[in-house]
């Protein structure tokens, strides 16, 4: 017998038990040391994530694309994003740009690769991941891996993260929309971040502006009112009128001198249903506007007084109709009944410091349960722009920069905002009125450097009053004028020498867009 048959033989287990049990005896080691490692992992690690529909997700990623880290990085994403702060903060370590200024470059972690960093001296793993669960939506998420069991210093990298973002955002007003990258919209995604527009610069209706400011203002600081009094802590604003005479322009403003951000909601979303609509308004935070443009719009389109689902031939209780033609398709796709608005609005108001803020340029034709006091408090008209508010545009566009506070006269709307409704007027200029365009021209010399500033100002709101002697009352709107202006962006006495003609022009071709806003 040789010797190899004799250890078979001798072994008390078959040669294929053996093999099973080191397999298994194997497999119990590998276990028992990815359960230890994952043990260690857990204690000596702590993971924050952060998901793409949340606010943060652009903290962390604008926060890394700061981070010295990058300079050293073996794999990074480039990216033209913004992050949702203004172009001018997200930058790359060079400021490598090809197209100037417009089109600035930064860094994101690249999704093929581990990126390691320091934080506060503790060692940092990061994994930016993206998933496409279908053709319509793409999800990506961050997390961040922390050497350390000390919990404070996750607080401190969201507090780092979250200051400089707020510090980046500092003169802009962020706005959100529904999120449209899938199908039915529950969540907000940040678009844009704008830079606060100075009130100053919306010419209104004298004491409109401050209204809307210190109504705002003095809702936001009595929340112990409202609650002693167990009155529902709600604000709402109708904004209607003309088109182009500063509704949403004066919105975004306010939204920047509150230092709130806007949350646009767009009724006729295809997807939208009361349900959804609810979901989207409890995802508001707590203070901030949430805005529905073209309330009439959404209503014609989209919204009715039946229930989704309901009895389409309902004579007294059919669709909401503007007598506009429209498209089936999204007519078919929203669902949004009055009464799922309704609730909304409620829902909107009902929790602690949001506003509302609509805009329409069809009032008439809004329903009376909409625009009820405690959905919408104040209503406000804005009108076309009447001859006071043409010259203060003429005046406020072509004033230098840095000098328009100067002014003493035709300040429409006491600038600061601050002001309550009684307008502090400033004296007027000295009188300049040149009675034609000729003479004008003749006394519009060439700007000097030696100048005196005060001179060019008395001579550009000359030039202001005689434009807006040329502009009818009420027959014009500001975006129109506006539009007129920056054809002579730098020729103020040219932009007065043809407004006459072009008035003509525009009040013979619109005749009735002013038949149906007069
Ligand atoms: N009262 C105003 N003062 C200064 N600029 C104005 C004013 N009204 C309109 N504009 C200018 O016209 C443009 C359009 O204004 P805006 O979008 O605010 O008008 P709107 O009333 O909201 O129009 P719509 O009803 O069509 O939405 C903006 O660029 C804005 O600067």
């Amino acid at each position: 017998m040789r010797p190899t048959d004799f250890s078979i033989s001798t072994s008390p287990l078959p040669e294929w038990m053996r093999l099973f049990l080191v397999a298994a005896m194997l497999d119990f080691l590998r276990r028992i040391s990815q359960t230890a490692l994952e043990h260690v992992n857990q204690v000596c690690w702590i993971t924050i994530s952060f998901e793409d529909d949340d606010t943060c997700y652009n903290w962390i990623l604008h926060w890394l694309s700061k981070h010295p880290s990058w300079h050293e990085a073996r794999s990074v994403q480039v990216t033209t994003r913004t992050f949702g702060v203004p172009l001018q903060a997200v930058t790359t370590p060079e400021q490598v740009t090809r197209e100037g200024a417009a089109r600035t470059l930064s860094y994101m972690p690249s999704t093929q690769a581990k990126h390691t960093m320091w934080f506060k001296g503790y060692y940092a793993v990061i994994r930016r991941e993206c998933q496409q669960p279908d053709e319509y939506s793409r999800r990506e998420s961050i997390h961040i891996s922390i050497l350390t069991r000390n919990n404070s210093i996750v607080d401190q990298l969201l507090a780092e993260a979250k200051q400089f973002y707020v510090d980046a955002q500092n003169d802009a007003v962020s706005i959100y929309v529904q999120d449209n990258r899938s199908w039915t919209p529950r969540a907000w995604r940040q678009v844009a971040s704008r830079p606060k527009r100075p009130l100053k610069s919306i010419i209104l209706e004298r004491g409109i502006k401050e209204k809307l400011l210190n109504d705002a203002r003095r809702f936001l600081g009595s929340a112990e009112w409202y609650a002693e009094r167990g009155i529902p802590f709600r604000r709402g604003y109708l904004l209607y009128g003309a088109p182009g005479s500063g509704k949403t322009s004066v919105i975004q403003s306010l939204a920047g001198e509150l230092g709130l951000d806007v949350y646009v909601l767009t009724l006729n979303r295809a997807g939208l249903d009361d349900s959804t609509l609810c979901q989207l308004v409890a995802e508001l935070p707590r203070r901030c506007i949430a805005l529905i443009e073209d309330i009439d719009a959404a209503f014609f389109q989209s919204v009715s007084r039946r229930t989704p689902g309901g009895d389409d031939s309902g004579h007294n209780e059919g669709v909401v109709s503007l007598g506009k033609g429209g498209d089936k398709r999204d007519a078919a796709q929203c669902r949004v009944s009055l009464s799922g608005l309704l609730n909304a609005l409620d829902g909107i108001a009902s929790q602690d410091g949001r506003i509302l803020f609509a805009t329409t340029n069809h009032y008439a034709a809004l329903d009376p349960a909409l625009t009820r006091p405690g959905r919408m408090d104040l209503h406000i008209e804005f009108k076309l722009a009447d001859k006071d508010q043409a010259e203060e545009l003429f005046f406020r566009f072509f004033i230098p920069s840095g000098e328009e506070n100067e002014d003493g006269g035709g300040n429409l709307c006491g600038d600061d905002g601050n002001t309550d409704i009684g307008v502090i007027y400033l004296p007027p200029s000295p009188p300049l009125t040149p009675t034609s365009t000729e003479k004008l021209v003749a006394e519009d010399t060439p700007h000097t450097a030696t100048e005196n500033a005060e001179n060019q100002r008395i001579r550009l709101r000359g030039m202001a009053k005689q434009f807006a002697r040329a502009v009818p009352d009420r027959q014009l709107s500001m975006a129109g004028l506006q539009g007129y202006l920056m054809l002579y962006k730098d020729h103020p006495v040219d932009a007065v020498r043809n407004v006459a003609a072009w008035v003509e022009q525009e009040i013979g071709g619109n005749t009735f867009a002013l038949r149906l806003y007069e």
